[in-house]
């Protein structure tokens, strides 16, 4: 009871009360996509490569004077601050005399991870910009028992392959996003594979009281509930806080991040580490935790509700990917940008200014949003992949079409798969008509005639125009489209 008490004294609640909420709205509008910055994208500059550093020293209220810009600070400035342990972590972040090794948990619930633990993955390479070092730890072992936080009924069981499958799933898009920067990469089912119950019980439960572990959100939330809540969800906290102290005393780990609904289990972990390691206090643990991205309706981002935004490729491309940040409303662009990307604060009041301009062009934060995202979580050439596709789905567009583009399109327009025989050598009148984008040949004529109709974005004004090997992109696809909005994807079956 005393350790529960001492933890609810030191959380330092800054803004409980925030939420990111956001809309959940799912469009895929087009009309309005234009990419002046198309040509730009190679230039990988045009990013926000602005490190903590850079960011920070410009910004006269928070002069560094030489030592590590304060990382808790700027998720303070950003909206990504939500609770901390101890007020000590504020200077600590500041010193230059000690690095701090962050980490951040993903179970591998599923195959991939979503705009929710990308929070998380931006958190840690903040710390990173800012000087310090950071651990992303896979869950293998944690998601067998499964994290009662935030869940209303127990998790389902997953089998082995489903876990290996997700583990691969995860570590692929880890190694997208931090690409070649120092972040470690740990599996806790390493250190969990040989610890014997007996062991656990000995070395971890004899320190763990159950006031404690009962006074949990997580743990209270289910034991009102009908269902009640089973053994094994109950110790996932200590699990979590054997981690913790795991990677404490063997890897220099000092502090843990994770969403406003890991505060239970991260303190379960500091709790651990001071009871049993009883270190000095300038060599303490803490723990830090970000607001909830929130959807309008209130409901947690996740993967559990339809739409989920998923960072892997995948599971979603990376053109729907970008899509989204693209369709975001008005209303909720300007705080994406502030949680979402590295850009500099200042860069973004000036973009929020500028929308209230006359002279804004529609979409202009939105379309930044979407670049900087999609380049942060599907490196250059995924950003590259998705702009194309938008540009080409733009009206009267006249990009030159590769297989990929055409694909990544045909999510969004009406395809069909016909067999080669049915569309090679077949007159293009007869084949968009059996692709379903005219009603009748006579329709089909009349529009050629006044120039409407387009070929893999090309128009076309012969009658006669016959399909050629060279106008199966690939030899697997073709756009074909009727005006500038109307549009079918063919594919070769
Ligand atoms: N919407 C969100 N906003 C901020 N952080 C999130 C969000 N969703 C998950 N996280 C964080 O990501 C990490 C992994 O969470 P978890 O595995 O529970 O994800 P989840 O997919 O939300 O689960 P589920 O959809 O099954 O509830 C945790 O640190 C958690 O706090
Ligand atoms: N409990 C976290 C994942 C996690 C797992 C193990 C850890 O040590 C830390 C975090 C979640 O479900 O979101």
């Amino acid at each position: 009871m005393a350790a529960a008490a001492a933890a609810a004294a030191s959380r330092t609640l800054l803004c409980s009360h925030q939420k990111l909420i956001i809309s959940s709205i799912y469009s895929t509008t087009t009309s309005k996509i234009t990419h002046p910055f198309l040509h730009r994208i190679k230039n990988s500059a045009f990013f926000s490569s602005i490190s903590c550093v850079q960011q920070l020293q410009s910004d006269p209220q928070t002069q560094t004077h030489g030592r590590h810009p304060n990382v808790v600070d700027t998720f303070e400035r950003r909206g990504l601050l939500e609770s901390i342990t101890s007020d000590n972590l504020r200077s600590l972040a500041s010193s230059n005399e000690k690095t701090l090794k962050v980490y951040c948990g993903f179970d591998p619930t599923a195959e991939s991870l979503h705009l929710g633990n990308l929070l998380g993955i931006i958190v840690l390479s903040w710390f990173l910009r800012c000087g310090h070092q950071a651990v992303a730890l896979i869950g293998g072992a944690t998601a067998r028992v499964g994290d009662p936080s935030g869940k209303s009924i127990e998790r389902p069981e997953l089998d082995i392959d489903t876990l290996e499958k997700n583990i691969l799933g995860i570590r692929k898009t880890f190694s997208t996003i931090f690409g070649s920067s120092n972040v470690v990469i740990l599996n806790n089912y390493d250190w969990w594979k040989d610890f014997s119950f007996l062991d656990f019980l000995k070395q971890v439960g004899r320190f763990a009281r159950i006031g404690t572990m009962i006074a949990k959100e997580s743990v209270k939330k289910r034991l009102e509930s009908e269902q009640g809540l089973s053994f094994t969800e109950f110790s996932y906290q200590l699990l979590q806080g054997y981690d913790f102290l795991y990677l404490f005393q063997n890897k220099g780990v000092n502090v843990q991040i994770g969403g406003s609904d890991q505060w239970g289990n991260i303190t379960a972990g500091t709790e651990l580490i001071r009871k049993i390691l009883q270190p000095d206090s300038d060599n303490e643990a803490y723990g830090l935790t970000f607001p909830l991205l929130l959807k309008s309706d209130g409901s947690k981002f996740g993967k559990s509700e339809d739409g989920a935004i998923w960072l892997s490729p995948s599971m979603l491309s990376p053109y729907k990917f970008y899509q989204y940040f693209f369709s975001v409303p008005d209303a909720d662009v300007i705080r994406f940008l502030r949680i979402l990307t590295f850009l500099d604060l200042e860069e973004i009041d000036e973009l929020e200014k500028d929308m209230k301009r006359p002279s804004y062009v529609p979409n202009t934060a939105q379309r930044r949003l979407a670049e900087e995202v999609t380049h942060f979580v599907h490196g250059e050439d995924g950003l590259n992949e998705a702009v194309k596709a938008t540009e080409a789905l733009r009206p009267g567009a006249e990009t030159k079409l590769d297989w990929k583009t055409i694909e990544a399109i045909a999510e969004d327009v009406p395809s069909c798969s016909l067999a080669y025989d049915q569309v090679l050598n077949v007159s293009l009148v007869d084949l968009s008509v059996s692709a379903g984008l005219f009603e009748s040949k006579s329709a089909a004529r009349r529009l050629l005639k006044q120039g409407g109709v387009y070929l893999n974005n090309n128009r076309v004004d012969s009658e006669s125009k016959r399909i050629e090997p060279q106008d199966i992109v690939d030899d697997k696809v073709l756009l074909l489209s009727a005006g500038k909005k109307n549009k079918v994807v063919v594919r070769i079956a």
